[in-house]
């Protein structure tokens, strides 16, 4: 379970943004909405230990995320939340499959080629393995994102705008594997966005007014 209770933030003192109070079981798939400006983002790094908001609790499976110390929180950010950018953030000087061992290496946790070769496997990539970065397209590049965010399984997984950038076709493609991989780690997903497109295909959610 996830919740968030009476959390409040705003920057440089200005104006305060707050949160309404909100509870996730475990395996629930939401839909965080919002218009621009209105505070997902702020959000999102809250819930990932990310940005300490000035007041409120965060609590994931029974931690209080701001109760670790940064060497704590970022193991355990590591082994419990993945995260899915709007854009790809790999590393260009490692192949597909290193990206995804030092996503491991980053949670402590020890290499494990096997569950590297059946993520890619699952996004349908395990034939770009062993090839770079730049040597994808854009929508193997977001499978390769997902591959990240999920490489740990973590308990929770959030995408940040996954669809915006991308056509209707692959939106919609980009949201089922968002959900297939949830599924298959028995993961929380949050998703960001301002896209309508992608509204009717969650019956939870959290929208920021
Ligand atoms: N680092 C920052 N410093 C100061 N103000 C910020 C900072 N980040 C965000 N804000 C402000 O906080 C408010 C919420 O921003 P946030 O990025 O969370 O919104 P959002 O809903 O994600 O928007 P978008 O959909 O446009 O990405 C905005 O008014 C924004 O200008």
């Amino acid at each position: 379970m996830i919740s968030i209770k009476s959390v409040s933030h705003s920057y440089n003192n200005a104006h305060r943004i707050a949160f309404k109070d909100w509870e996730i079981n475990n395996g629930e798939q939401w839909l965080l909405l919002g218009e621009s400006g209105s505070g997902k983002t702020t959000l999102l790094h809250v819930l990932t230990g990310i940005l300490k908001p000035a007041a409120g609790e965060v609590n994931i499976d029974g931690t209080s995320v701001y109760a670790l110390n940064s060497r704590e929180l970022d193991q355990f950010r590591g082994r419990n939340i993945g995260i899915i950018f709007q854009r790809p953030h790999l590393i260009k000087s490692l192949t597909i499959a290193e990206n995804l061992i030092m996503a491991q290496s980053f949670a402590r946790l020890p290499e494990d080629h096997q569950r590297v070769n059946e993520v890619l496997e699952s996004l349908g990539i395990a034939a770009k393995k062993n090839a770079y970065p730049n040597e994808l397209s854009q929508g193997q590049l977001q499978r390769v994102s997902i591959a990240r965010a999920v490489i740990n399984k973590p308990a929770l997984l959030i995408a940040d705008e996954p669809t915006s950038s991308l056509d209707d076709k692959n939106a919609l493609a980009v949201l089922d594997l968002l959900m297939q991989q949830s599924g298959l780690n028995q993961a929380t997903l949050i998703v960001a966005t301002h896209d309508k497109r992608v509204k009717d295909a969650f019956t939870n959610t959290y929208e920021l007014k």
